[in-house]
């Protein structure tokens, strides 16, 4: 049972041009709690009519929110910002009930994501244009910035409130309309987020919700009308290169934020305490499930048994249980298919050779619960090692020199984040340099934040979100050629 002190929160609509409608067809979509599955309510299940709609009512509203001053728009996502921090432990409690987070990191995500809305509503007023010096005198050279109309989002269930409000802030400071669709496990949280836009006095049709279980249907419709000039994702990296297909019949820009394989390595020179800290935090944080865990533990030779065994002490030391439960650090996976997954790649780690040190199951939890979980001997043959896994499960893989760690950490399709622990001033250089990833963190496990660039290289995706880049990807650039002068 959801208790929330504002109860107006949990829809069970979608939210298309200020108005809360059913689904045309009256199908509806169960949303359930990962701890023993039970149903929390259902919503709407819209599809390509609806969705349809919503990109039009998007396409209305798409002039007079690019004309409204740059102030004006601002101090509405500021609202938006103020209202989403003054129901954060409502919208914590959601969050959890729908994905099972616990409800500590369910309020950091709520205030981690709502940090967007406050730094977009900042750099809404720096879209500078520019003044370029001409090839001849009777020519001037003028470069305008201009938001890029209306845009579309698919977010995964993963963060089920940061993942939109980090596309939809910079998407609306820069004057574009927005409709966004969720992931079907967790429709909830982007409903309770457009109640509060709508509070907040965000214009009917700037931001619309749409939620169904029919997610080809709706991808459909957004990639494939041209009056969606962009396409923001979050997700697979199957689905991502999918929907990037799709777009191209309409050309559309596209940023892809999609699946990484994050290597995490040990040198000899480093810190040992502060790594097994910055390991737990990174690879356990929201029970494995996020793109920028760690995924493959890499440490070298001298220091791979004392590390091994203070990890392993750490991550049985987890509490593991209900998110609504206070002292819970690690919730359940998002559902019994990812369970099943996660499962399927330790016992293939098992067959080749690796140890389980710790965990390895469900344990007596049961359901959708999997223990935090460390595996030995691990080698590059082993889909630990070339997959995202997705779930509460390290490998450790041993490695002699500099240059052998770099390779391994590179020997992937993925470029997404990547993390090491060192203090030689010169290798942390090289090492930085050396390493095919979009975001590097540098004896630190958690990078993630509004005020920097977070995005990744080769198959992890394109475009940057966060920081003073995440507003150009909704924006055109502008030349405007003066002559005659
Ligand atoms: N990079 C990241 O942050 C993420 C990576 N992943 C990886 O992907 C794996 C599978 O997770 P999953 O949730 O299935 O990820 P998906 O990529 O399938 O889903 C992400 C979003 O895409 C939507 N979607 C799925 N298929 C289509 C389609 N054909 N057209 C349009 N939209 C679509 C989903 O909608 P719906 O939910 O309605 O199907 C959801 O909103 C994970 O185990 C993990 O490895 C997953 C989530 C995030
Ligand atoms: O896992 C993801 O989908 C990316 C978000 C992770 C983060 O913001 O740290």
């Amino acid at each position: 049972m959801l208790t929330l002190d504002n109860p107006s929160l949990l829809r069970t609509q979608s939210y298309i041009d200020g108005e809360w409608v059913n689904a045309d067809s009256g199908a509806t979509l169960d949303v359930t709690n990962p701890v023993g599955d039970e149903l929390i309510t259902a919503v709407a299940s819209v599809g390509a009519g609806e969705t349809r709609r919503a990109i039009d009512a998007a396409n209305r509203a798409y002039p007079a929110w690019r004309d409204t001053p740059v102030k004006q728009r601002a101090a509405l996502l500021r609202r938006w910002y103020d209202l989403i921090l003054a129901n954060a432990d409502d919208l914590a409690k959601i969050l959890t009930a729908e994905q099972g987070k616990p409800l500590a990191e369910a309020k950091t995500e709520i205030v981690y994501g709502a940090n967007y809305l406050e730094w977009f509503a900042e750099e809404a007023k720096r879209m500078y244009g520019d003044v370029i010096a001409p090839p001849s005198n009777d020519k001037r050279i003028v470069v305008i910035k201009q938001p890029v109309g209306v845009v579309a989002s698919i977010t995964p269930w993963n963060f089920p409130n940061a993942m939109i409000t980090r596309k939809v802030a910079p998407a609306l400071a820069a004057g574009c309309t927005f409709v966004a669709k969720p992931a079907s496990e967790t429709p909830l949280s982007a409903l309770a987020m457009a109640v509060l836009a709508e509070e907040a006095g965000i214009p009917s049709g700037v931001f619309n919700v749409v939620c169904g279980s029919n997610s080809r249907e709706i991808g459909g419709e957004l990639t494939s009308n041209p009056i969606v000039r962009k396409l923001t994702f979050t997700g697979s990296t199957p689905i991502g290169k999918l929907l990037m297909a799709q777009c191209a019949d309409t050309v559309k820009k596209t940023s892809m934020e999609l699946g990484g394989n994050a290597p995490f390595i040990v040198f000899d020179d480093a810190d040992i305490d502060k790594a097994v800290q910055g390991a737990l935090l990174s690879k356990y944080r929201n029970a494995g499930q996020t793109c920028v865990c760690a995924n493959r533990i890499l440490v070298q030779d001298a220091v791979y048994d004392e590390f091994a065994e203070k990890f392993a002490a750490a991550a049985k030391a987890l509490k593991v249980g209900n998110g609504a439960e206070a002292g819970t650090e690690v919730g359940p996976m998002i559902h019994a298919r990812a369970v099943k997954d996660v499962h399927a790649m330790v016992e293939d780690a098992q067959q080749k050779g690796a140890t389980v040190v710790t965990g390895g199951s469900s344990g007596d939890l049961g359901g959708n619960f999997y223990l935090p979980t460390i595996l030995k001997d691990v080698s590059s043959d082993m889909r630990v090692f070339r997959e995202e896994i997705f779930g509460p499960i390290a490998p450790l893989v041993r490695f002699s020199t500099e240059e052998e760690a770099v390779q391994m950490a590179n020997d992937t399709e993925f470029g997404l984040a990547a993390y090491f622990y060192a203090r030689d001033i010169g290798r942390v250089w090289r090492v930085s340099e050396a390493l095919e990833y979009g975001m590097v963190g540098i004896n630190e496990g958690i990078i993630s934040n509004e005020m920097a660039p977070f995005g990744g290289v080769k198959e992890s995706g394109s475009g940057r979100e966060g920081s003073k880049y995440g507003i150009d990807d909704y924006i055109e650039i502008k030349y405007l050629c003066m002559g005659g002068i």
